[in-house]
Order: structure tokens, then C-alpha cells, then sequence
């Protein structure tokens, strides 16, 4: 928190956290942090498709207390805000997830730790006073899979969750242009070194991360291997990367427990529906079924709104808990996170929706 020349504190809106990490962080990594695949059509879709809706408010309704607080899977959360899994926080700050999940926990919010975590599932847990779900990317190494699992549950993570629109790295130019490799001194320290030693090494031309995923995800998985998760652990199984109807369903069907409609931040298939647009589709298929995460350019507490409205159980963000890593670590992400939490209690407030239960179809239009 910036505070003016009388003490006072200044909220920070996010714009301000994201010019402090462009200006803080090398070049490449900013890159790798803000750039999409392909044509990077997809970095403004999700953004695109939340501004085109309009919040509709109803009035006289008794506002004096809002509550913001709800439950996923299990957990109470203050509101219905997490943070997406992101590979290598320590790009952004010394003290990595360490200081992202501390935040979390200070926030009441929901971390969702990458597989690719520059600081252990151990270290992190101790770290954080709030609930932790752990990322997975299916890896050809099943042994590796399945002992982070054991560590995870060891740690005390509440679910897992598959990234299923990766059966590996899209395209991304900015990283092929600059020949991007994490950092020798930065690692997946949750996974063997030597299943990770392609992610590091720069080469002209060609991003380290796609010739590792390349190399060592499991591009042959199907709905069939979603029952040897399930028989190596008994946590709920969230999807991430879920966009139609249909694989909803199919979700429903193989025992999943929860859903993250996303666009993977712009960074997987170019052109594809935005998440937004997605949403009703999937929140309709699945029928109560299974819990519905929105992620992909949440940058107001209004979008939280015009999510739930949409039918989801909560948000996620992405960069902006990056953002405020690179910005000052924990204090940064927890500026963060109750920037927006700040901003949706007074939407809930605005709106004459004092509960999350309060939030339906009726309380948006879109054109
Ligand atoms: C730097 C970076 C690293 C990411 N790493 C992962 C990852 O390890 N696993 C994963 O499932 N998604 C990963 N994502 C995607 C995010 O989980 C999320 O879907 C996306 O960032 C949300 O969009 P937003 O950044 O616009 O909020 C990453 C995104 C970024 C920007
Ligand atoms: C290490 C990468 C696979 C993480 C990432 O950049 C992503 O998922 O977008």
C-alpha cells in the first residue's frame, strides 16, 4: 500500500500494480508473464466479452450488510475469489508462492498452486492460513504425477485440478522471439530436476517451455485416465480448460467435481470462444452437478458479479496476483486481492444483492 505524505493509504487500482511489474521485471519475463499464443487474439476475448455485459440492479432491497463469504468445495472463502495457477512465482519475487499463498490466507481468497511452483507444496502450506487446491499437467512420468499427489494431500491441499487444454504449449511468439527459458537459479523444485531440465537452456528462436512440454506431457490422455486419478487419490477432481457443453457432460459423468471455464489466459488455442461466452453452456450442462470457476481477465469486483450472475461459483485471477508479486510480494497480492473484494462488496451493494445467493440470470443483460 502506497501511503500520501499525511500516512494515509492509497488504494492502489490495478493498472498501478501491472506498470510497476512491467517497469521491475526483466523484458522476457514480463513477456512470458503478459503474452498470449498465436495471433494473441485471445488476450482481449474474455476481457472483451465482460465488458459487453451490463449489470442489471434492483433497488429498496436492505444492503446495510453485505456478505460477500461462500463456499467451494468444501472451503469457506471471504468471497468468491481464488488465484489461478501460475507457473515459477519466483519470476516475480524472491519469496515465490510462499509469499502469493501467505497473501491468500491474509485475503481469505483461494490459491490454486502450479505443478511447476518455484518453492515446494510443503513450504507453501505453511505458509497459508487458507485453502490450497494443487495443478497438475499430465506428465508421461505417472510416478512423478503421483507422488505429488501424496505430497499434496500430505500438505493438507483440498483438491486437485487437471489443466486439460494443454496437451502441451501453444505457440506463444513472444517467448519464441526471445528464445525464453526460465532461469537457471529459478525451478520447478517440486519435480525431479531431470524432468524438468529442458524448461531451462535459451535457445535462438524457440521457447524452452514448449520444447519441454513437448518432451514430457502426456498428449494421449483421455477420459479413460481420469480413473487412475481418481484411484490414486480421493481429493475432489476439478478440469480446467473446460469450454463446451459437452465436455461439461462428460466431466459430470467421470465423477469430476468441479470445472474452471477458461481460455488459460489467451495463452492456449488462439480464436477459440471466449470463457465468458462459454459459461451458460457449461453451468447449464452440468446441471448443479459439479462447482463452476470463471478465470480469463477478471479485473473489477464487477466481473465477479457478472460471473455469478452467469451461474459460476467463483472467479480466478491470473496476472494481477503476478502483478502484485512483482509490485512488493505478500503485501502486493493482498493489495490485490482485496482491491477487488473491496469493489465487488460495494457492487453486491449496488446491485441490492447483499448475499452471493443473490446473483442470477435476471441481474445481467447482454447485448
Ligand atoms: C505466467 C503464467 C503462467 C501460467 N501457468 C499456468 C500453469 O502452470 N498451469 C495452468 O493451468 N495455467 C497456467 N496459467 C493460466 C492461468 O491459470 C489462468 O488460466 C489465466 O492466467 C487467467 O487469465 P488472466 O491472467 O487474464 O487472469 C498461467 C498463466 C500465466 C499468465
Ligand atoms: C510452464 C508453463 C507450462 C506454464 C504456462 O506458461 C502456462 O500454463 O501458460
Amino acid at each position: 500500500m502506497d501511503r500520501t505524505a499525511s500516512g494515509e493509504d492509497v488504494v492502489l487500482a490495478l493498472h498501478t500494480y501491472e506498470a510497476a511489474a512491467k517497469e521491475r521485471l526483466p523484458g522476457p519475463v514480463w513477456d512470458f508473464f503478459a503474452g498470449g499464443s498465436g495471433t494473441e487474439s485471445m488476450l482481449t476475448a474474455g476481457r472483451d466479452a465482460l465488458d459487453r455485459i451490463r449489470l442489471r440492479p434492483r433497488c429498496l432491497v436492505d444492503v446495510s450488510r453485505c456478505d460477500p463469504g461462500t463456499e467451494l468445495l468444501g472451503a469457506r472463502l471471504a468471497a468468491p475469489l481464488g488465484i489461478a495457477p501460475m507457473a515459477y512465482h519466483r519470476l516475480a519475487h524472491p519469496e515465490g508462492e510462499v509469499a502469493t499463498a501467505r497473501a491468500a490466507g491474509d485475503a481469505g481468497a483461494l490459491l490454486t498452486v502450479s505443478m511447476f511452483a518455484s518453492r515446494t507444496l510443503e513450504d507453501i502450506a505453511a505458509a497459508a492460513t487458507g485453502p490450497l487446491w494443487l495443478q497438475l499437467y499430465w506428465l508421461r512420468r505417472r510416478d512423478l504425477m503421483a507422488d505429488l499427489i501424496r505430497r499434496a494431500e500430505a500438505a493438507g491441499f483440498r483438491a486437485l485440478v487437471l489443466t486439460v487444454d494443454a496437451p502441451r504449449v501453444a505457440f506463444r511468439p513472444r517467448d519464441a522471439a526471445n528464445g525464453f527459458a526460465v532461469p537457471s537459479g529459478i525451478r520447478a523444485v517440486n519435480l525431479a530436476a531431470e524432468v524438468m531440465a529442458a524448461s531451462h537452456g535459451s535457445r535462438a528462436g524457440e521457447s524452452a517451455i514448449a520444447r519441454h512440454s513437448a518432451e514430457q506431457f502426456d498428449s494421449s490422455v483421455t477420459w479413460d485416465d481420469l480413473a487412475w486419478l481418481h484411484e490414486v487419490s480421493s481429493l475432489p477432481l476439478v478440469l480446467k480448460g473446460v469450454l463446451t457443453g459437452d465436455d461439461a457432460r462428460l466431466a459430470v459423468e467421470h465423477g469430476v467435481s468441479g470445472l474452471v471455464v477458461s481460455n488459460h489466459g489467451g495463452r492456449q488455442l488462439d480464436f477459440a470462444r471466449s470463457a465468458p461466452d462459454c459459461l451458460t453452456e457449461v453451468v447449464d450442462a452440468v446441471a448443479g452437478g459439479c462447482r463452476v470457476v470463471l478465470d480469463g481477465g477478471i479485473r473489477y469486483g464487477a466481473d465477479i458479479a457478472k460471473a455469478l450472475c452467469l451461474g459460476a461459483d467463483a472467479v480466478m485471477i491470473g496476472r494481477p496476483a503476478l502483478w502484485g508479486l512483482a509490485h512488493s510480494g505478500t503485501e502486493g497480492v493482498t493489495g490485490v486481492l482485496r482491491l477487488l473484494m473491496g469493489e465487488f462488496e460495494e457492487v453486491m451493494a449496488l446491485m441490492g444483492a447483499p448475499t452471493v445467493a443473490d446473483f442470477g440470470r435476471s441481474g445481467i443483460a447482454t447485448p
